[in-house]
């Protein structure tokens, strides 16, 4: 019987390929951001994000991370200009991150590490579902902002604090009126480029948008990141860490940014 996929030693991104082959794709992600070989592109709109906080639905352990989950029916809280064209909407946000601080995130800059990155997952709406833009070459759209060690940050202690109710995979709770748009910087820059989702199944769907300013999180806060588990109830304690996918080859793909 295979394992799982997951992020340990007999299961983790080295061996995703045996089940996924779109793991050697031609536009896999994360990647590796050198900023002095980002093309800046004029045309390149700013980012329009509009949330609805009363759209936060539910505060999930998923086994691999942990999402928070936002109500799609209608165009509410959305992305739209920036890179993209048409109206995509939020579908959840969850994070990546290291069993300490030197490490965690999944795109790198000039081959530095987080210990954090945020990832804001929309979907297209010119087709019926998430899952079936997951599928589509322009399905999704996914905004990626850093963490790096600072003072603490207030705004991401409502979600911090929800973690202790959801430990263990399977768990969840309700999660409601939050707004994410609290949790990105001031700046909005972004680097674009064509990639995928850096879980099984790896689709190469994702229109990735990372923004260049990093938010804040103390240590104390990047500890409760590390208080879940990978594991269900009953099954053997296996601490949430390292949950991250490293870069993979760019494979020609030109990096733009919004910013000179
Ligand atoms: C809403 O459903 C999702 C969201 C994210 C992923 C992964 O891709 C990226 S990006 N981060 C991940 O953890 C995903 O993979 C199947 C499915
Ligand atoms: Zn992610």
């Amino acid at each position: 019987m295979s394992h799982a996929w997951g992020y340990g030693p007999n299961n983790g991104p080295e061996t995703w390929e045996k089940g996924f082959s779109v793991a050697n794709g031609p536009r896999q992600s994360p990647i590796n951001i050198i900023p002095n070989q980002a093309q800046y592109d004029r045309s390149l709109k700013p980012l329009k994000l509009k949330y609805d906080p009363s759209d936060s639905s539910g505060i999930l352990n998923n086994g691999h991370s942990f999402q928070v989950d936002y109500v799609d029916d209608e165009n509410t809280s959305t992305l739209t200009a920036g890179p993209i064209s048409g109206i995509y909407r939020l579908k959840q946000f969850h994070f990546h991150w290291g069993a300490s601080d030197d490490r965690g995130c999944e795109h790198t800059v000039n081959g530095v590490m987080f210990p954090c990155e945020l990832h804001l997952v929309h979907w297209n709406t010119k087709y019926p579902s998430f899952g079936e833009a997951a599928s589509q070459p322009d399905g999704l759209a996914v905004v990626g902002v850093f963490l790096k060690i600072g003072s603490a940050n207030p705004r991401l202690q409502k979600v911090l604090d929800a973690l202790n109710a959801i430990k263990s995979k399977g768990k969840q709770n309700i999660f409601e009126n939050f707004d994410p748009k609290t949790l990105l910087p001031v700046s909005l820059d972004y680097w674009t480029y064509d990639g995928s989702l850096t879980t099984p199944p790896l689709l190469e769907s994702v229109t990735w948008i990372v923004l260049k300013e990093p938010i804040c999180v103390s240590p104390a806060q990047m500890a409760q990141f590390r208080s879940l588990l990978f594991n269900a109830d009953g099954e053997a304690p296996c601490c949430m860490v390292d949950n991250y996918r490293p870069p993979q080859p760019l494979k020609g793909r030109v990096v733009r940014s919004s910013f000179k």
